[in-house]
């Protein structure tokens, strides 16, 4: 384990870095690592390839670009140096050369299904029955496959893969892009783990034979002794805990450790502020037991200071959207936390979809050992995600972005083939997605929104929980989402007041929805222009999730930076990682 005495400056998350899948200087045995035989160019060089073999200097803007061209065109190289400069005005993503990306040993990155993983059969059997149900012929994303058998421990083909420190810890980070199913990446190995190591706990063995003698006993007639049991060893003390920064992420990450539990038999928790103190004592404290806790770092680290034991049996930690859980804001707790879990600790994951330059060089300072997996599309917003651009600047606006937002609404709903629901007198409902800057202008937006018709919600720390709930689950189910069409029948102008019932809006800014699984988002609205490329990849990573096909809109006013717009669009549609 690197880390030790108290941390340097967090990290800030605006700045991405253009070394994340840099490796470790040192090898298992202490050497200098060389730099890679063989570098393949072009955006997909990266692929198949399981070792991120980073070059100790970052490469030149000019030859990453001649790279990905797979060609060394002067001109062209001159062009890329002026597409790139306002984004590196802005310096809020940098870039990871594609021969640098994580390479799969062979055999790994031809890995199917789940099946030919090294995991329990009932984690297998879990996973088509109740974590990804309905799924036919479900293949692991290129995450998956990295970094499932590097958790598990498997020869992945990494000489790094098998450093650990002398106390047998090793640090992950896991870089993907958003929506490419990085929870399940970590989360099944720290299940299998947590098994596996239940299954060898001789406490535990014996505290089962003592549990079914005391069944045994209660059951008898004229009984008289206690009712009650001994504690569970694991009460209180949880071995996997897996943080992310807000009450939502707990409950989606929550539910997919719940959807495993049910056929592999262990105890989770969710910790947030949505759950009654009463329900997260009580199932603390059970007889039964605590496997896993999704938690938020702020009640988990208050909880561990009333009870310093809750943290002392951790062996998997995982720091979920990682980038945020180091910035500042978060910096302190997580790594109370982390410093407490760390004398039981035998593995620590970090994953984000993002890594901003300060957290790379705060985890290459704290954590030198730390394996880096990186995914070839790191930092790249997927090609099928297309981002068209309205200029509010112009007529009919003439800078009224409130307007030019419900007018982007209005034609994606009128627009929306009203007819596709199999079901006659249905339509499809259309779930939109709109970001802002700050927070306090989501309500603003929602209220301009329902004013106009459209059936909005600000989602922020004041919305009512349960709207709050109700509008993120037609967000995040996958089915189609019906309503009735005599409802959605949209009146001409000037009958009556126009509604558009066949849409749904949320409003939000990025940090609300960080990692939420909007798997039924088709459409992103940017009302202000993003203020890092950080900020663009999260907000519009909500649509195209999983393969999934998906628009933007940006709203461009008079004041916003026209050229930071430009250069996304372009790095976009040439399917490059921004910088
Ligand atoms: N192998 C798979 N095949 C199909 N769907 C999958 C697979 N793995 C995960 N999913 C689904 O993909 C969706 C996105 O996964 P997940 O939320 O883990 O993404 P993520 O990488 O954490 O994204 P973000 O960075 O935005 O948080 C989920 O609905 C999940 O159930």
């Amino acid at each position: 384990m690197g880390r030790t005495g108290p941390p340097r400056s967090s990290p800030s998350r605006m700045v991405l870095s253009d070394r994340v899948a840099h490796p470790s200087r040192r090898d298992t045995e202490g050497r200098e690592s060389r730099a890679p035989r063989h570098r393949s160019a072009g955006p997909f060089g990266g692929m198949n390839q399981t070792f991120a073999r980073i070059r100790e200097r970052t490469p030149d803007r000019t030859s990453r670009y001649a790279e990905a061209r797979g060609g060394k065109d002067k001109r062209g190289d001159r062009k890329d140096e002026r597409r790139t400069k306002a984004m590196k005005m802005q310096s809020s993503l940098a870039t990871i050369s594609y021969g640098h990306r994580t390479r799969t040993k062979a055999s790994v990155a031809e890995v199917e299904s789940f099946d030919q993983f090294d995991l329990l059969p009932s984690i297998k059997e879990a996973m088509s029955n109740d974590v990804l149900k309905g799924m036919v012929d479900i293949k692991p994303t290129p995450i998956q496959r990295l970094a499932i058998p590097a958790l598990l421990g498997q020869d992945t083909g990494r000489r790094s893969s098998r450093i650990k420190d002398s106390n047998g810890r090793q640090e992950f980070l896991l870089a993907a892009e958003t929506g490419s199913g990085k929870t399940l990446a970590y989360l099944l190995p720290a299940v299998d783990a947590l098994k596996k190591a239940e299954a060898a706990d001789p406490a535990i063995a014996a505290y089962r034979e003592y549990f079914d003698k005391q069944m045994a006993a209660m059951r008898e007639p004229g009984y008289t002794g206690p009712r009650e049991f001994e504690p569970h060893p694991t009460a209180a003390r949880p071995k996997v805990v897996v943080l992310v920064p807000t009450a939502e992420l707990v409950d989606q990450v929550g539910r997919v450790a719940k959807a495993l539990s049910h056929e592999v038999k262990f105890r989770a928790s969710l910790f947030s502020a949505n759950i009654s103190a009463k329900v997260i004592n009580a199932s603390m404290y059970s007889p039964t037991g605590i496997d896993l806790v999704v938690a938020t770092p702020h009640l988990l680290s208050s909880m561990a200071d009333s009870d310093p034991n809750i943290l002392s049996r951790v062996s998997h930690l995982v720091v979920d959207e990682a980038d945020s859980l180091f910035d500042r804001s978060f910096s302190p707790v997580t790594t109370a936390i982390l410093d407490r879990a760390l004398p039981s600790m035998k593995q620590l994951v970090l994953c984000s979809a993002t890594i901003p330059k300060r957290l790379d060089s705060y985890l290459a300072s704290e954590f030198p050992d730390m394996i880096r997996l990186t995914t070839p599309n790191l930092h790249a917003i997927p090609r099928r995600v297309q981002l068209g651009v309205i200029d509010v600047s112009k007529d009919p606006y003439r800078n009224n972005k409130d307007l030019a937002c419900a007018d982007a609404i209005w034609s994606i709903g009128k627009d929306a083939p009203r007819f596709e629901s199999s079901t006659p007198g249905e339509v499809d409902v259309k779930r939109i997605m709109v970001f802002v800057n700050e927070r306090e202008k989501t309500q603003e937006v929602a209220n301009y929104l329902v004013s106009k018709g459209i059936d909005a919600v600000a989602l922020h720390r004041d919305t009512s929980e349960q709207r709050q709930s109700e509008m993120l689950d037609s967000f995040t189910t996958t089915g189609p989402m019906r309503a009735d069409l005599a409802a959605a029948a949209i009146p001409p102008p000037g009958k009556g007041r126009r509604s558009l019932p066949n849409t749904k809006v949320i409003v939000a800014t990025d940090l609300a929805s960080r990692g939420i699984d909007t798997l039924a988002v088709r459409h992103v609205i940017l009302y202000d222009v993003p203020h890092s490329t950080i900020d663009f990849i999260h907000r519009l990573g909500r649509a195209g999730r999983m393969g999934r096909r998906g628009r933007g809109v940006v709203l461009v006013g008079r004041n916003d930076r026209r050229d930071i717009v430009a250069e996304v669009r372009e790095s976009m549609f040439m399917g490059q990682a921004l910088i």
